[in-house]
């Protein structure tokens, strides 16, 4: 079975085209190919798979096996898959998801028409949703926002947003000094969360620039974290700590984020790369 591997600021997963393979069992090839040592290694596995309402659908699996409902760094470099591959001539294409049908626009690195390579992608990544129930977290609030939640004795304050995956925002003086390892599990399985948590760390540098770490559900801390980086700026303009426009800056690299609060659309812009390609052997699939 034909991979790819690609990457969006260091968020690594393993791409396979599912027009011309068939994945019987994405959930079990998810943990066995982001194994770093026995596997390829990554964050978890994307399948790009046809659509009748978009130009593809995007299936995105985390390193534990489960199926997360929308995957930011992974939909950029689906994009560029997909336009580099001759899939598609589309720059402005549409790829279907469980969290809904995203829009795309991606920017062409060559100066010359036929130079297909896509270095950014920009892409309209919908509404954020506040409804606790929607999350979900358990709440009687009509809005979680800075509700307090103790960790190992310590408190902290959550704002809960998913853009169409779940996420808990907490905001610190100092993302550098988490102990992510201990917390972050405590935060994914907490029982305010049915379906577990992405949880955001984020230190403010100034109200268009923050600092965000994140344990993702299911993958442990990545490097990046598109939707976590969106639910992040949602939660700042709650907080009134950031403006519409901020620079998120991850580990992997930085991602540009617009919330237009006039459409409740929340954009994002960010690097998409492809690392390496290869087969993988029958006996593993
Ligand atoms: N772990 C996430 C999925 C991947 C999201 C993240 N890598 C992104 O770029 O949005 C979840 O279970 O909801």
């Amino acid at each position: 079975m034909q991979f790819t591997k690609m990457q969006g600021c260091g968020n690594d997963y393993i791409y396979i085209n599912c027009l011309k393979e068939e994945v019987k069992n994405p959930s079990e090839l998810a943990v066995k190919l982001s194994d770093r040592h026995f596997g390829i290694g990554g964050d978890g596995i994307v399948l790009i798979e046809p659509s009748d309402r978009a130009d593809f659908f995007m299936s995105m699996y985390n390193a534990d096996g489960s199926r997360a409902e929308m995957c930011g760094n992974a939909i950029r470099c689906v994009g560029k898959y997909v336009y580099e591959r001759h899939m598609t001539d589309k720059t402005k294409l549409s790829i279907d998801t469980l969290a809904g049908i995203k829009f795309l626009e991606l920017k062409l690195a060559g100066n010359t028409d036929d130079d297909r390579q896509v270095s950014y992608v920009t892409v309209n990544m919908g509404n954020p949703i506040l409804e606790p129930e929607m999350i979900p977290v358990l709440s009687k609030k009509d809005v979680v926002i800075q509700e307090e939640i103790m960790i190992d004795h310590i408190t902290y304050q959550i704002t809960c947003v998913s853009m169409g995956n779940p996420h808990a925002v907490v905001f610190v003086d100092d993302v550098k000094s988490l102990n992510l390892e201990e917390i972050g599990p405590k935060f994914e399985h907490h029982d305010l969360f049915p379906r577990r948590i992405n949880t955001e760390f984020i230190q403010v540098v100034d109200k268009n620039h923050i600092i965000m770490r994140v344990w993702e559900r299911g993958s442990g801390e990545t490097l990046a974290c598109g939707t976590g980086a969106c639910a992040s700026v949602v939660a700042g303009l709650l907080e009134k700590r950031l403006e519409e426009h901020v620079t998120v800056e991850l580990i992997g690299g930085s991602l540009e984020i617009f919330y237009d609060q006039t459409t409740n659309i929340v954009y994002m812009t960010g690097p998409a790369v492809e690392v390496f390609t290869g087969v993988i052997d029958e006996s593993i699939c």
